[in-house]
């Protein structure tokens, strides 16, 4: 299936036709983009939003929000965007939101293309037979410089999920289901096709969850063949193509399938009848029980490294083996994000407070807080009277953004505070340093918000007079928004810069590695994720400089005093290591966040060596010169045994090469992509690299204008034309 979405410009650049980008990741690519005189290649390809940062009591103008940093990053984007001409939803823009959200909700995400984003939950988008990744901020200045990629093909993963889904079970406990089957590592490397039964059945809004959440199985990209229900869904979005042109693409659309026989790298195979409601009681996604269930003991996982990371686990959730899951009581419950902030969501979570009767309330000692995944939906909630049901029963009805899904704003979980949450990510300290996060589905959320405990949703009972009358998507008038759409995807005049003399552009330039040598540090955790590496707050600045001091700072410093812990980085000789040994696999899982790579690079971290890493984290490293090994896992066991013995490493990327002293079995060969490692050696800027096929990038455009017409913005095709496009005032 990847094949036929792939659409190679060269041997190993992607052509990227759309790029969805957000004030977090991008700052620090503009300021790259404007060091460089470079200019965005591609403005019509390219659409921005503000959702992290965003407060949710209140819209308005980014000069309200309180918070400096993060006012300064969502001024850095109004900056951004205007300076390069592009489309943008802001804060005071009917159709802000959640970057995933939005730009299904526009059809700006359509089947076949290749979609990328400085966030590892681009994964979404492949509900539309998209091939869609995260990226980090390096690579984001590569795309809006050159509109391609460098990438080599991924392994192909099949899950196929035959039956029927027994009642009350709903996307979220698919996803979940599926990866506590594989593994929060089980996807690296992979691509994920999702496919049975079951898949075909789901809405397009259930199938954005799933692969929303292939990033959590260690993917990513996840992605669904296109079909009917995909077409349905998109006929009549403001961008997606029209006319005849809709015609022309749903018959192409309907060749983006998997060819019958074709051989997958990895099958996997599930019946739908396995999965029941489930909730997590850990810190990784993968820590999945049934809500009839109970807490796990750790002594029962045979794999030692699991066994490890369950008791790391409990510990931090205080959790007692053995505990009812249904008997743990909650402080906040949060229903949004880019998983399950979709209107279905909330029309699931709504249903389950009129199932309650008129009575329903809120439990008392409970925050439960209800965060649309964009604007749009705010408003067809409301249409809907989603938001009255909500008030009534004391949820607070919030405006759209990220919220304390990863809590860049305000909206953070407390220190020891329980969380049920229809996030992704339960990890330590992710919605708010020494929170608690159980992940579980929209009406799960809702019943365990009306209990007070972590709840079976199942219990409460729709009778079909309660049933919420979903209607129809309003349209832009009936929403009340009068929707200029002449914005969006029009831009057509590049803005060139002059080179800033000495500015730093693309993170690596410049800088070479060859010999590493010097202290290792070893870290025995499994599944060490980048909110881990560095935690939300050091994620508000614009500059890629002066990290160190986020570095693992939930694990060097007491979450209520800030005072420092003992942590092995802090520990002499390992406060001057420069090589990092993890015996757990995945490292740097999660997030797509480059600032982790910067942490570890700022501190004096060159190299890390593990089991297996977190496949956007892997190119962050290579894109700042440094350099991820991958060994098997008791050779990572042994080395961190020389790691603390205090033994010095000798990184040889010539000879490819690992001594450590005279220990026995020295050198320890790796092996490393021959591309990545002539890069490290010589120090190549990929974006000049890249630039220099610009006839060969242009070609393929041409081609692409041929083949795939709607696939241009209205203002590149004027500008094609021949035909000024004024200024940007042309419709789409
Ligand atoms: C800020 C961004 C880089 C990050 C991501 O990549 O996922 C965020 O969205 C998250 O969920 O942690
Ligand atoms: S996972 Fe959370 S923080 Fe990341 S994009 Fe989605 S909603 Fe935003």
């Amino acid at each position: 299936m990847t094949s036929t979405y792939s659409t190679l410009t060269g041997k190993s650049r992607t052509s990227c036709c759309t790029h969805l980008i957000h004030e977090v990741c991008t700052p620090q690519a503009f300021d790259g983009l404007r060091a460089a005189g470079r200019s965005v290649r591609r403005p019509d390809c390219t659409l921005a939003t503000v959702d992290h940062n965003v407060p949710t009591a209140h819209r308005g103008k980014t000069a309200l929000i309180v918070d400096p940093e993060s006012r300064a990053q969502c001024e850095a984007m109004d900056r951004n965007v205007r300076e390069f001409g592009i489309s943008y939803f802001g804060l005071q823009d009917a159709r802000q939101g959640i970057v995933h959200v939005v730009g299904p909700e526009q059809g700006f995400t359509l089947p076949g293309i290749t979609c990328v984003c400085g966030d590892s939950h681009t994964s979404t988008h492949g509900a539309f037979g998209a091939l869609a990744f995260g990226i980090g901020t390096s690579e984001v200045e590569h795309v809006l410089a050159t509109q391609t990629l460098m990438q080599k093909k991924s392994k192909n993963m099949r899950i196929t999920i035959d039956g029927t889904l027994p009642e009350g079970v709903d996307s979220k406990d698919l996803v979940l289901h599926i990866i506590s089957v594989i593994g929060a590592s089980g996807g690296n490397g992979c691509v994920i096709e999702y496919a049975g039964s079951v898949i075909r059945g789901l809405s397009m809004e259930a199938r954005m969850s799933v692969c929303n959440m292939s990033i959590e199985a260690g993917s990513r990209s996840g992605m669904i063949a296109p079909d009917d229900t995909t077409f349905s869904y998109l006929r009549n979005r403001h961008l997606a193509p029209k006319g005849q042109e809709w015609d022309r693409a749903v018959a192409y659309w309907r060749t983006l399938k998997s060819d019958e026989g074709v051989k997958f790298d990895v099958e996997v195979h599930i019946s739908a009848s396995d999965i029941v409601p489930v909730v997590t009681w850990g810190t990784s996604p993968q820590d999945v029980v049934p809500i009839t269930g109970t807490v796990p003991n750790p002594a029962t996982f045979s794999d030692p490294d699991r066994r490890k990371a369950a008791k790391r686990a409990l510990q931090y959730m205080d959790l007692v083996p053995g505990t009812r899951m249904a008997s743990i009581r909650v402080d906040n419950v949060f229903i949004g994000s880019c998983t399950n902030g979709r209107i279905e969501d909330l029309r699931a979570a709504a249903n389950i407070v009129r199932a309650a009767g008129a009575d329903a309330a809120v439990a008392a000692g409970v925050r439960a807080m209800v965060v649309p995944g964009s604007s749009l939906v705010k408003r067809q909630a409301e249409a809907e009277g989603l938001d009255a049901v909500f008030r009534r029963a004391g949820f607070d009805w919030r405006e759209a953004g990220c919220s304390m899904c990863v809590g860049m704003n305000e909206d953070q979980l407390g220190p020891g505070k329980r969380c049920a949450s229809t996030s992704n990510r339960n990890f330590e300290g992710r919605q708010g340093a020494g929170g608690r996060t159980h992940l579980m589905s929209p009406s799960m959320a809702a019943a365990a918000a009306l209990r007070g405990t972590l709840t079976d949703a199942r219990q409460f009972r729709l009778s079909s007079s309660q049933a919420a009358v979903a209607i129809e998507p309003l349209t832009p008038e009936q929403l009340g928004v009068t929707l200029a759409l002449s914005d969006v995807r029009s831009r057509t005049s590049p803005v060139i810069h002059q080179p800033a003399a000495q500015a730093p552009t693309s993170s690596a330039l410049g800088k070479v590695l060859r010999v590493l040598k010097g202290i290792a540090a070893p870290i025995y955790i499994e599944n060490v994720d980048t909110d881990m590496i560095i935690p939300k707050q050091f994620l508000k600045t614009i500059s890629r400089t002066g990290m160190a001091r986020g570095l693992f700072y939930n694990l060097r410093n007491d979450v209520n005093s800030g005072a420092a812990v003992d942590f092995i980085l802090d520990m002499a000789p390992y406060d001057k290591a420069v090589i990092l040994v993890s015996t757990g696999k995945n490292f740097g899982c999660g997030s797509s966040r480059e600032h982790a790579a910067w942490s570890l690079e700022d501190f004096g971290i060159r190299c890390i060596i593990a089991p297996s890493f977190g496949d956007i984290f892997r190119n962050n490293c290579f894109q700042n010169c440094m350099l991820p090994i991958e060994l098997d896992v008791e050779t990572c066991r042994s080395l961190a045994q020389d790691a603390a013995a205090g033994i010095e490493f000798t990184v040889d990327l010539e000879s490819q090469e690992i001594n450590c002293g005279d220990r026995e079995g020295s050198p320890i060969q790796f092996t490393i992509d021959s591309f990545r490692r002539n890069c490290l050696l010589n120090g190549y800027d990929n974006i000049a690299a890249t630039m220099q096929h610009a006839e060969s990038i242009a070609e393929f455009e041409r081609q692409r204008t041929t083949n795939w017409p709607w696939l241009d913005g209205v203002g590149y095709k004027s500008q094609k034309e021949g035909k000024s496009s004024g200024n940007h005032s042309m419709d789409w």
